[in-house]
């Protein structure tokens, strides 16, 4: 593999340009995923002349990437789950770095849900990005003062996912959220929510019994998923009200495989989002799967402030109906 390519954001880089990115590190979770990508990160970084920093705690990833953003470093990529890039983002952010610093995920998580939307599908091809794709600005979510590149989920979910073990996750990969939530939806009895939604000074209001409120960046939830438009400026947001278990299954399954929008769900694009409960309980979110509380939670967005190398599958103005 050659050295950096030159590359302006926004720009696709074509064939081999001068080297710009000063200094490159990997930032490197080895217990990510199935813990068995140390090696091959490894022998790539050293290939391509990065230095390597192996996280050993929770939060370190974090620790490291300030570490990299006073320094010289202008390119990280990030070897692990949708998890450790969280950390790297809001470590990076700590030092007002993101305006220096490109990042790229290298996927070796369990669900690298922000890798796949960028188009990133292997270790292989995320040093190769480096040197061949595009590099672009996208929009981060905010949620309680805390960057998310993927999402914020709120009520049940956000418990399920807290509870979703490492052996089930094994089983049952990127399927184990919504098992883990199915199995808890008999011990959920909702969150009474007040959301309001801004979009372009327009308010849209709801009011109700909700399982769960999920806000995506640059993944939706809505109708078949898939990657958002994260380059808009806008979260999509969706209320899953309080329903019978059965009715769920099939509410999802609709949303799912038919694209329909069906009578329990409820969907809205917001660029600033707060989400209330009525008595001023404890709302339970997971942001980027790693678990919050606070009694109201307010997200917006910071407009293309993350600048990141893409896969050539990635689609800056995806088509949803
Ligand atoms: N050396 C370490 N030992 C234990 N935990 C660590 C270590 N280094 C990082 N972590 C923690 O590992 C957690 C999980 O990481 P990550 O999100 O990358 O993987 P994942 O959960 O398998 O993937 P995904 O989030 O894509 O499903 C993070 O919360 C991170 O803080």
């Amino acid at each position: 593999m050659k050295h950096t390519a030159e590359t302006t954001v926004d720009e696709p880089v074509v064939g081999a340009m001068p080297q710009t990115d000063r200094e490159r590190w990997v930032i490197l979770n080895p217990v990510s995923g199935t813990a068995d990508h140390a090696g091959q990160v490894r022998e790539l970084a050293a290939e391509c002349g990065y230095r390597v920093r192996k996280t050993d705690y929770e939060g370190h990833a974090a620790e490291l990437a300030q570490q990299a953003a006073t320094g010289d470093v202008t390119l990280v990529a990030v070897a692990g789950g949708d998890g450790t890039l969280h950390e790297v983002v809001n470590g990076l952010d700590d030092e007002d770095a993101l305006d220096r610093v490109t990042v790229v995920p290298l996927p070796v998580g369990t669900e690298n849900v922000v890798a796949n939307n960028l188009g990133v599908r292997s270790i292989e091809q995320g040093f190769d990005v480096v040197e061949t794709g595009a590099r672009r600005r996208i929009d981060l979510g905010v949620a309680d003062g805390e960057l998310f590149p993927m999402s914020c989920i709120a009520g049940l979910l956000a418990d399920a996912s807290i509870a979703t073990s490492d052996e089930l996750k094994e089983r049952f990969g990127s399927m184990a959220f919504v098992v883990a939530g199915l199995q808890e939806m008999a011990a959920f009895d909702g969150l009474h929510v007040d959301l309001t939604a801004v979009s372009q000074g327009e308010e849209t209001r709801w009011s109700g019994e909700a399982i769960c409120v999920l806000v995506g960046n640059i993944r939706r939830f809505a109708k078949e998923g898939g990657q958002a438009n994260v380059e808009d400026g806008h979260l999509e947001v969706v209320i899953i009200e309080q329903m019978p278990t059965s009715e769920m299954v099939v509410e999802a399954l609709t949303q799912r495989v038919l694209g329909e929008e069906t009578k329990n769900v409820f969907h809205v694009r917001a660029s600033q989002l707060e989400i209330r409960t009525a008595d001023e309980e404890t709302i339970d979110f997971s942001l980027d799967g790693e678990p919050h509380s606070d009694s109201e939670l307010v997200l917006y967005t910071r407009p293309r402030s993350l600048r990141v190398c893409v896969g050539p599958d990635y689609d800056p103005s995806p088509f949803y109906s």
